[in-house]
């Protein structure tokens, strides 16, 4: 990008050189640092609103601490980009989760500024005690610090390190950055809390109140109302909420003002223990558009900042969040038992629409997946029907609940699991690679994939007429173009579907592997089996295919471990039936960012790469056209 626009910006390769500058100057270094991360992100795409909100907290700190001696650590990682471009991934940042760029999120292999790997929230407190409890064993007088969002803050994991932290007493700073948003708006009483004092309402009432009438008042009873204030002031300032944890508690300050924000953390740079400074700030600062529609700005795809986001294309084909959106609404008019849960997911999940045609029987429990897993498992106990709308990979927060108060109990709770398999840019931290091995070795368990959108309506209606657990798993974005109907009737438990009859090879297809499966299948002569169930297996279906076909090849995006393919090895044995089997899925390896599609190539997940797979293993050259994708 040409810098002559940004001139103190292409100084600064390290933080070293911003510290350098003198204090002056910061404020015309942030202002650059914000132009230059909009015109940036607006060509490559990535999350923007939380890295504009966080402008002058990310100059402020790379300021005052020793980075990378003193530890910084940020809380889910995607207000990262400024931070990435102050510590010498400015020429970079333009290809921010592409294959060939930096990560998204902080990552440790990329940079020793990255002190630890993010993505999912609401671990940077456990994560930055720990570094300073290992700072402290070896002698080492460092500082450590973790920034919070007002999100990341309502998960249990933060709370447990808050509480734990002011138990042990360690020397960390935490910043809390609240803007009043997580991707959506806030939601929970401790937020509710934050923005009525923020906005100078009860505690500054009380205290107006409470000084006229000390004034009014004779000595002791002066002295005994003195102390109520006190009390009061305890029930409604959060930093008493905070000090109760063992925290000292210091604001709030204006998270935008340099001017009070760099002598503020100066001062607490040289205390000790633990001690928390809550900054306000505005999500998508300096850009009007954003600072106006922060959860369009969360993450965008490329957009010309003179005009801002394109609407979207209400006639573009439904993907398979639309399809799921379309099918909660509908079932939750034919049935008053369903409910809509997500943990902070409204628009990515889905649930918008739910939201707004039925806000009673819509939860948003914030960044809280176990506590939403067994808040469905309680909500079935009583006859109600949860279907909680997650992402594969956030559900691996709540599996002991998933084990323990769902499946154990055989709860029919519905499990709507978005972005499973590759998920892009996102990378590593955010890929749904795990949820069928995971998912199918519970018992009571029904664990399902759909081929195409058509099934993944049947599917979900399936789920919701049994009486034990289930989830729906299907990938991020489009699938074949198969639409559904209207219709709310299920597909059978249990039950296969042959797609094509070859010879010599089956194709065992799970999920979003069918649609290459087929084009493969046509291309070999081989037969093709939608599997649709990965538990029950269709065990019928496997053994007449198993006895009369020479190999099986077993394809799924998932990992090959304890996946669905290993379910049907599992199901051979026990069936006694012997025969080659290949199992085609993700690689033992975490996949890192890049387009969904690039990602598919790479692991051989495309149809051109499992036709090679096949036919290498096959140990031939077999006559065949395949037409590639
Ligand atoms: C465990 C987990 N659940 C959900 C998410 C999705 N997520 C990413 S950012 C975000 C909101 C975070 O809000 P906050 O911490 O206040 O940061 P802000 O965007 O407001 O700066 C959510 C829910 C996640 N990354 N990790
Ligand atoms: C940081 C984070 O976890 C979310 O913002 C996530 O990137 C959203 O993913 P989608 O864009 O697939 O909804
Ligand atoms: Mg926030």
């Amino acid at each position: 990008m040409d810098m002559s626009a940004y001139p103190l910006l292409e100084g600064i390769d390290e933080p070293a050189h911003l510290r350098e500058l003198p204090e002056g100057q910061l404020p015309r270094l942030a202002s650059q640092l914000r132009e230059y991360l909009l015109a940036s992100v607006a060509r490559s795409g990535g999350h923007l609103a939380a890295g504009l909100g966080a402008v002058e907290l990310t100059v402020a700190l790379h300021y005052v601490l020793d980075t990378p001696f003193d530890r910084l650590v940020w809380d889910v990682g995607h207000q990262c980009y400024p931070h990435k471009i102050l510590t010498g991934r400015r020429r970079e940042i333009g290809r921010i989760r592409k294959v060939d760029g930096p990560a998204g999120f902080p990552s440790r292999d990329e940079s020793v500024y990255d002190t630890f790997g993010v993505g999912h929230s609401s671990t940077s407190i456990s994560a930055a005690l720990g570094m300073a409890l290992a700072s402290s064993n070896q002698d080492i007088t460092r500082k450590t610090c973790a920034v919070i969002g007002d999100g990341g803050l309502t998960a249990g994991e933060a709370f447990e390190a808050l509480n734990h932290a002011g138990d042990v007493r360690p020397d960390l700073l935490v910043i809390l950055n609240d803007n009043e948003m997580s991707i959506s708006e806030n939601v929970g009483a401790l937020n509710k809390t934050f923005a009525r004092l923020l906005s100078g309402g009860v505690y500054g009432n009380v205290r107006e109140e409470a000084k006229n009438m000390l004034e009014r008042m004779p000595g002791p009873m002066r002295e005994f109302a003195k102390r109520a204030e006190e009390h009061v002031k305890g029930m409604l300032v959060p930093g008493t909420f905070f000090e109760e944890l063992g925290f000292q508690y210091f604001g709030p300050v204006d998270g935008h003002d340099l001017d009070e924000l760099i002598p503020v953390l100066q001062r607490l740079r040289e205390l000790d223990g633990p001690r928390i400074l809550h900054c306000v700030t505005r999500k998508g600062k300096g850009y009007a558009r954003a600072e106006a529609n922060p959860i369009a700005y969360h993450g965008v795809k490329a957009f010309d900042p003179a005009a801002g986001l394109k609407a979207s294309n209400e006639a573009a084909p439904l993907n398979y969040t639309d399809v799921f959106s379309q099918w909660l609404c509908d079932i939750a008019k034919a049935d008053e038992r369903v409910w809509g849960i997500t943990p902070a997911m409204r628009e990515g999940s889905g649930l918008v629409d739910f939201a707004n045609q039925y806000p009673e029987r819509y939860l948003d429990t914030a960044i809280a997946e176990q506590h939403a897993v067994t808040l469905a498992a309680g909500l079935a106990c009583e006859g109600e029907k949860p279907v909680l709308a997650i992402y594969s990979t956030f559900l691996q927060r709540g599996y002991d609940q998933l084990i323990h108060d769902v499946t154990l109990q055989n709860l029919p709770v519905v499990f709507a699991l978005d972005r499973a398999g590759l998920v892009g840019a996102d990378g590593a931290t955010h890929q749904g690679a795990f949820d069928f091995s995971f998912m199918r070795c519970l018992p009571n368990m029904t664990v399902m994939a759909p081929a195409d959108e058509r099934e993944c309506r049947q599917m979900l209606s399936t789920a919701i007429s049994l009486d034990g657990p289930s989830s729906v798993r299907y990938p991020k974005g489009r699938g074949p173009g198969t639409m559904p109907d209207e219709s709310l009737e299920g597909l059978p438990v249990g039950q296969a579907e042959v797609r094509r009859r070859g010879e010599g090879v089956a194709l065992l297809a799970f999920g979003s592997m069918v649609a290459p499966a087929e084009a493969v299948g046509e291309a070999l002569n081989a037969t093709v089996v939608n599997m649709r169930f990965v538990r029950p297996l269709d065990e019928d279906c496997l053994r007449e295919i198993a006895e009369t076909h020479a190999q099986l090849i077993t394809l799924e995006e998932n990992v090959v471990a304890g996946g669905a393919g290993s379910a049907v090895a599992e199901a051979l044995a026990r069936l006694n039936i012997q025969l080659p089997i290949l199992h085609i899925g993700l690689p033992d390896t975490y996949v890192q960012h890049g387009e969904r599609d690039e990602q598919l190539e790479m692991v051989g997940l495309d149809t051109t790469g499992i036709h090679q797979r096949i036919t290498t293993w096959l140990g031939h050259e077999v006559a065949s056209t395949l037409v590639s994708d």
